[in-house]
């Protein structure tokens, strides 16, 4: 199949609507701004799936903040089962002694995110704190602290605002099960 073809993937039912998305991201944006007052935060996000998330939730963020980017790539299975990416997009922001909130869109096994907090705990920020838009408990196969959680997601494959399924699906306002055709 090329990628101009139809997906062999088709979406399911809305588990989280856009309205239900807009509220939540909306309380998770009063929290932080309560909680960082004062502190001006560093906003770090891991390209491509939290994208529509951080755009989202930064708008609804009334202190002054910076915003930041990384970008990884995988070594293929071996990364799937330790979590060690490869940096193709620092950060462009010193960190040091400054107060540094990564912002995920999903938290699955967590080896992913473990990795990046390592590697950006010996950069010693102030503080380094966790927030998710979903967090799929049931998959996890290592314990990360997590300050900020938009949903507890049951255990299904979800895609729309920002999450893909091979690249698909990215685009959509909500957030749906991947129901694939036999
Ligand atoms: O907890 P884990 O099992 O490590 O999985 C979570 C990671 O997987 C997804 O990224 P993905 O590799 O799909 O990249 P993308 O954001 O570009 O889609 C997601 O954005 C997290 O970074
Ligand atoms: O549920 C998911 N959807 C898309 N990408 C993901 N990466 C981990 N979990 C998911
Ligand atoms: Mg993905």
């Amino acid at each position: 199949m090329t990628s101009t073809q139809q997906p062999p993937a088709s979406i399911g039912r809305v588990v989280y609507s856009e309205e239900a998305i807009r509220r939540r991201v909306q309380q998770l944006g009063e929290e932080i701004s309560r909680d960082y007052e004062g502190l001006h935060p560093i906003l770090v996000s891991v390209l491509k799936g939290a994208i529509y998330f951080v755009a989202d939730l930064t708008r609804s963020i009334r202190i002054p903040i910076h915003l930041d980017f990384l970008a990884i790539s995988r070594y293929g299975q071996e990364s799937e089962q330790t979590g060690v990416v490869r940096i193709t997009k620092d950060l462009d922001i010193p960190i040091t002694g400054r107060h540094v909130l990564m912002i995920e869109d999903v938290i699955d096994t967590g080896l992913t995110l473990r990795y990046l907090l390592l590697m950006l705990e010996r950069r010693q920020p102030a503080s380094l704190y966790v927030c998710t838009l979903l967090d799929n408990r049931a998959r996890r196969l290592v314990e990360l602290p997590i300050r900020y959680r938009g949903f507890a997601m049951p255990d299904e494959f979800l895609v729309g605002y920002g999450l893909d399924w091979r690249e698909d699906f990215r685009h959509l306002p909500y957030l749906a099960a991947l129901a694939r055709t036999p």
